[in-house]
């Protein structure tokens, strides 16, 4: 046996750096960088790990173990990846295991506690099958689910994790996931002339003659022959041949003459497939004149800001922009906010790179998630579009990273470690490759916008919409005045009433806007003023009228809405606050003819919520949409003249340093999406404070101005951009033990920071999730300190306190640029 040579192997482990094991001879026949292993750990545990790299220095303080199997003939994650994964775990300071863990697919990381279940009950070529893939195949046809580790109490540790690995690979088991919701593409009637007739004059002038007593079903059949000679090959829809004079049941009788057929036909959002490629747009000579600018700036920088009002049409400049370096055999990674509501955005470029282009949904299952890093791997795709974790496929020869929406908050992950900002890690990894990262927004962020104004990126502006249609009129609406004056019916202003109706009677659809989902946040009684709160968080419970439910928008917790007041018993409840279920019911009662439909989170439950509202919504059977933010995200609808902001106050109030910069960015979004294609749009934004700063520029659109008011105030107070925040938050179920620790870290920290620059401990305005206390401590790095210095401080210290029993068992997770 030859021990003089050892791998290090990333694990999926929340311990700092990677961890050594001796290779025999076979091993180093077979070893490359980025290979897949299965490795003991401890005592009992399996894991898949990831060759790091290889080296002959002997640890001297413990005893290595050895490899159990190799899980890959090639490499398949990439020596880029690796480096990339070591960047994050660096600047965001967690471990390389964390960042592993988030950026690799479970399906291809067996570990002890994975679950498998068995997908063929039956399956054919049994003999084919080695001795301990049928062991484990004959345990799961009698348990159906099965753990890593109890497939080692079957077959042996060795082999457990190799087995299983080779039962996926022939598709007899899968990772164990809750049954994912299928999509069922909405089925779309069509009619046309029927096939026995077409072409067969005598048949046909048969039916005709049959027809001479019923006027009404000849003249539609007649009308149907004039289109088909005028549009040969395109499917007409029954609902649009309805809408052009004949009726339903006309049509009906037609088909049950054998005159027309009627047909279906799957109008599939999803799946694209079989959709023709359209030529990409010609650009305008101004979008033109953008395009060459761009790539004037990548000649010599390695950023650029593109700048441009909404609908002016970046996407198809990208579009534009892609096109030109797929040419040159480069690909494209193009990252979105949130995949699930930009489903436009998708189909739009799938439009016109087809089967080239990949797509990320952050609804994939872990089976589609490997389907699509190995497709990554295998270079099939020209192009890949998807939400920030996108960012952690194996590209190979990226030319281009387009961060779409780049003020996106979204952008930053916030649930789980890496804490990181997938559009700052996009430049990142961007020059790691040597490609051009290309920000896109109608509302920079502050942050890029400050970066491109001092020179660190290139600047671009596009200030006019395409087709130089006049960006929305936006107009405010003073509530306390229209409450006085009561021209207000519920929460919706009579202007803003007539607007909608106007809007309707030209058959035009609405897009209306509220910042707060549920019925009514806060429930309250009116003799003791009692709220009923969550009984694990530190939150009033927002009240659900659709479930007539109490629920907590942090942990999740529901129950009955009680009928007397807990505290007092009186049956004096009421609500207090105004949430988009509310103004769906204030809208049903206002316009009861309209079709009212409505977009946030608890309306979107299903995988493919999204797409079949928006499918709605353009086909027009939609009047009315009411939604939060998920509205704001690059919607392009055609048929939308008129917007209305329900409520903007809780925008303005926010107690956040970016509250400011947020409204103003999602008012202006919101704004957007009207009047799109042929007349200027109309936006109406009703406010207790109509006066506010930020509300009067969103309607001038100064954008600059704005962003001047923040910077001056930011540099004031110390803020990005002009120091870095670094936010410890604390967390345990005891809030004793919490605040001593907390205080102890300060205690630490303080000879190295200004006091102005070191904050807290102060517990966040929800003080306590999920039954666990939490306190936050904030530092701003300064321009003259370094960043990489204050983080190797903050890990020193961390540890140090770790090594006190009493400090260990309180969490504590390092933010870096938190949101
Ligand atoms: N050169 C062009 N030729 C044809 N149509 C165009 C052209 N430029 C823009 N359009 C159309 O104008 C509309 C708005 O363009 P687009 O969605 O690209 O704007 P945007 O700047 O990305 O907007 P937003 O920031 O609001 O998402 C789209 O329907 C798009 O197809
Ligand atoms: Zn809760």
């Amino acid at each position: 046996m030859n021990t003089s040579y050892f791998a290090e192997i990333i694990l999926p482990l929340n311990l700092e750096g990677t961890f050594t094991y001796h290779l025999t001879d076979s091993d180093l026949q077979q070893i490359k960088i980025g290979q897949r292993v299965a490795v003991p750990f401890g005592t009992q545990k399996l894991y898949t790990g990831v060759i790091h790299s290889i080296h002959q220095n002997k640890p001297e303080l413990y005893k290595t173990k050895g490899i159990y199997a190799f899980l890959d003939d090639e490499a398949i994650v990439t020596p880029t990846q690796i480096k990339f994964w070591e960047w994050i775990a660096n600047y965001y300071v967690c471990s390389l295991g964390d960042v592993f863990r988030n950026a690799f697919p479970s399906a291809l990381k067996l570990e002890s506690q994975t679950f498998v279940r068995l997908i063929i009950d039956n399956y054919e070529k049994i003999e084919e099958l080695n001795d301990n893939e049928f062991l484990v195949y004959e345990a799961l046809k009698l348990r159906q689910l099965i753990s890593v580790e109890e497939a080692a109490l079957i077959i042996d540790d060795k082999s457990a994790i190799p087995t299983l690995k080779l039962l996926i690979d022939k598709g007899i088991i899968q990772l164990d996931e809750k049954i994912q919701e299928k999509y069922t593409p909405k089925i779309e009637n069509y009619v046309r002339i029927h096939p026995n007739i077409k072409g067969n004059d005598a048949a046909f002038i048969q039916i005709l003659d049959s027809l001479n007593r019923a006027q009404k079903q000849r003249e539609a059949l007649l009308q149907l022959i004039t289109i088909e000679t005028q549009k040969p090959n395109e499917p007409l829809k029954v609902s649009e041949f309805v809408k052009m004079g004949t009726t339903n049941s006309i049509v009906k009788t037609l088909a049950e003459k054998g005159a027309v057929e009627i047909y279906q036909h799957q109008t599939s959002r999803v799946d694209e497939t079989e959709t023709e490629k359209e030529e990409i747009h010609q650009l305008t000579l101004k979008q033109t004149e953008v395009l060459e600018k761009i790539k004037a700036e990548f000649s010599a920088k390695q950023t650029v800001l593109l700048h441009g009002v909404t609908s002016s049409g970046k996407t198809e400049i990208y579009i534009k922009l892609m096109e030109q370096v797929i040419k040159k055999g480069n690909k494209v990674l193009y990252l979105l906010p949130e995949i699930s509501v930009t489903t436009q955005i998708v189909h739009r470029i799938k439009k016109h790179f087809g089967e080239r282009v990949g797509v990320y949904h952050s609804k994939f299952n872990q089976n589609e998630r490997v389907e699509l890093w190995k497709k990554t791997l295998n270079v099939e795709f020209d192009i890949v579009i998807g939400p920030r974790t996108t960012l952690f496929l194996p590209f190979t020869s990226l030319g281009l990273v387009i961060v779409d929406e780049e003020h996106e908050s979204s952008y930053k992950q916030i649930d789980t470690k890496p804490f990181f900002q997938g559009r700052d890690m996009a430049m990142v990894l961007s020059s790691m490759m040597n490609a051009k990262t290309l920000l896109g927004s109608a509302t920079p962020s502050i942050e890029s916008y400050y970066n491109a104004r001092q020179g660190k990126y290139g600047y671009i502006e596009l200030n006019e919409r395409f087709g130089n249609i006049k960006l929305p009129d936006i107009k405010l609406v003073d509530l306390k005045k229209a409450q006085k004056e009561k021209e207000l019916t519920h929460d919706i202003s009579h202007i803003l009433r007539d607007e909608i109706i106007e809007q309707l009677k030209e058959k035009k659809q609405v897009i209306l806007f509220q910042n707060r989902r549920g019925y009514a946040p806060i429930l309250e009684c009116n003799s003791c003023g009692n709220t009923p709160e969550c009984p694990n968080c530190d939150v009033s419970l927002t009240y659900h009228k659709f479930s007539n439910q109490l629920k907590c928008h942090y942990c999740g917790y529901a129950q009955a809405k009680p009928n007397r007041c807990v505290s007092c018993g009186s049956v004096e409840l009421n609500t207090k606050g105004l949430g988009t279920e509310q103004i769906e019911h204030q809208l049903q009662d206002i316009f009861p003819e309209a079709r009212i439909r409505r977009m946030d989170v608890d309306a979107m439950r299903g995988k493919f919520a999204y797409e079949k509202l928006i499918e709605d919504f353009e086909n027009h059977e939609v009047d009315i949409l009411i939604g939060t933010q998920m509205l704001t995200k690059g919607f392009d609808f055609g048929n939308v003249n008129f917007v209305g902001v329900i409520r903007a106050d809780s925008l303005l109030n926010f107690p956040d340093f970016r509250a400011h910069e947020k409204a103003f960015q999602l008012l202006t979004q919101v704004s957007g999406r009207a009047g799109r294609r042929e007349d200027q749009g109309k936006v109406l934004i009703q406010s207790y404070q109509p006066e506010h700063l930020v509300l009067q520029n969103v309607t001038t659109y100064n954008y600059q101005k704005t962003m001047s008011d923040i910077l001056y105030e930011r540099k004031e107070f110390y803020y990005p951009p002009f120091a870095r925040i670094i936010k410890l938050r604390f967390k345990h179920k005891n809030k004793e033990r919490l605040d001593k620790t907390a205080e102890q870290l300060v205690k630490l920290l303080k000879p190295n920071f200004d006091s102005r620059c070191l904050l807290g401990p102060e517990a966040p305005s929800v003080g306590r999730i999920n039954n666990l206390y939490i306190t936050d401590v904030m530092i701003k790095v300064l321009p003259n300190q370094s960043p990489m210095k204050v983080k190797q401080l903050i890990r020193k210290e961390i540890d140090r306190l770790c090594t006190i029993a009493a400090y260990r068992s309180v969490r504590i997770d390092v933010d870096v640029d938190p949101m």
